[in-house]
């Protein structure tokens, strides 16, 4: 793994985290949101109950109180009566039973209201979000719910709406109700902060296991990177180690211990499947005039360049060229007599080809070479030295003939 890719792989990782953590926050607040809706659902049926448990009563008598006195707006015969034993009670109706019940509930911090368009008591009126809320429901909707600020403080806020039945009749008539009709609703405000406290908890909880998490990911991702550059580094050395050892370093052509371990792997295999195997022998013409006339390094760089030249035509696993010694190349190749006819004046003609300028040779302008062919298909009584010794004279043949020009041997 190169540096930049370990990088690369940091960011994504710290990204996958990252979009986690906002995804699994983002949940919390939801469910949070949910819950919430969820117990102000409950704490309105319960209220709806009660309110029902009242109404079916035609309401319900209790003794007047400093605290609970006859319900100035329920205008009602015998809305308040005398026991024969002298106790004075008043009728308590749905509307007067709620709103003591939301005094009473103001201490466990869950509020609620009982509101309308129209109130008969002024502490009824709606307040803004109350108002959108009732409006909505006249639209068709069920129930709304949402966050909210009341004084400041932030809250829950859940509101559903309350049908016109027959026992409502008794005080709202008046007002043109009919049953079925939506008189109002009753809204549940829940302090975000009785629930924010366990919010933040999850919150905090999972901030912390992600940050375990990418961490540690990173460490196992740092290990395996340094693992693999360690890896690596062993693989270079043993990789230019093998090539010290197989390649030819003036030339980076294999070099002639290499030549040697595959020849005899190709000629075994070409015996086994009596298959041709072909030579070619290669040598630059007048190579000593050249270093001579223009030195020795230069002679180098004519080396490398005829090899460079050469290297192009060899792909094929079956083929190799290798540098055989001094300006002295090799070819062998998986092929027929009349193939390699074909690619030696092949490469005789890209070296010629290369124009590169040979000022002291006798034959040409330009860098050349000679090259020499031999063909054999492998037989038990036969040896590879006696193709290489073929090819070699079909060499000294090109040399002795003019030279720039390929030879050939018969075995
Ligand atoms: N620059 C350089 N010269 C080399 C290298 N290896 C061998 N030579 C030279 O190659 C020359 C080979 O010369 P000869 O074998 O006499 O043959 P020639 O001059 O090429 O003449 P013909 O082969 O008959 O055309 C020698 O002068 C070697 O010193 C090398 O790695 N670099």
């Amino acid at each position: 793994m190169r540096r930049i890719t370990f990088l690369v792989y940091a960011v994504l990782w710290i990204l996958l985290i990252s979009l986690n953590l906002y995804q699994q926050v983002t949940d919390t607040k939801h469910y949070a949101q949910k819950i919430a809706t969820r117990q102000a659902e409950m704490f309105f049926d319960h209220i709806v109950l009660i309110r029902k448990w009242n109404a079916l009563h035609g309401g319900v008598y209790v003794p007047i109180t400093e605290t609970t006195q006859p319900n100035p707006y329920l205008d009602v015969p015998q809305r308040d009566v005398e026991t024969t034993d002298g106790k004075r009670l008043t009728l308590i109706n749905p509307a007067y039973m709620t709103r003591q019940l939301a005094e009473m509930s103001d201490d466990s911090g869950i509020a609620f209201h009982v509101t309308g368009f129209n109130p008969i008591r002024p502490e009824n009126r709606p307040d803004q979000w109350e108002s959108e809320a009732l409006l909505a429901f006249q639209q068709g909707q069920k129930s709304v719910s949402s966050i909210g600020t009341i004084n400041g403080q932030s809250f829950y806020r859940y509101m559903a709406p309350l049908h016109v039945d027959q026992s409502c009749l008794v005080c709202h008539q008046r007002q043109g109700y009919r049953e079925g009709d939506i008189r109002g609703g009753i809204s549940v405000s829940i302090p975000s902060a009785s629930i924010d406290g366990f919010v933040n908890e999850r919150l905090e909880h999972l901030t912390i296991t992600h940050a375990i998490v990418a961490f540690v990911g990173l460490i196992v991702l740092l290990l395996s990177y340094l693992a693999q550059a360690r890896l690596s580094q062993r693989l270079d050395k043993a990789k230019s180690r093998m090539q010290l050892a197989y390649l030819d370093s003036l030339t980076l052509l294999p070099n002639r211990r290499y030549y040697d371990a595959f020849v005899k792997r190709e000629w075994k295999r070409a015996l086994r499947h009596k298959y041709p195997i072909s030579m070619i022998m290669i040598d630059i013409d007048f190579f000593k005039l050249y270093n001579d006339n223009l030195g020795h390094i230069e002679g180098d760089h004519c080396l490398r360049q005829v090899a460079k030249t050469l290297k192009r035509f060899f792909r094929r696993p079956g083929d190799l060229i290798a540098r055989y010694g001094g300006e002295e190349f090799c070819v062998v190749a998986a092929c027929d007599a009349e193939q390699i006819m074909v690619l030696a004046e092949i490469l005789r003609k890209a070296v010629e080809n290369m124009r590169l300028p040979h000022p002291a040779s006798k034959i040409s302008e330009f860098v050349t070479i000679s090259l020499g062919v031999a063909s054999i298909v492998p037989g038990d009584d036969l040896s590879f030295e006696s193709l290489l010794h073929a090819a070699d004279q079909a060499l000294y043949d090109a040399k002795a003939t003019g030279r720039n020009r390929v030879g050939k041997r018969r075995i």
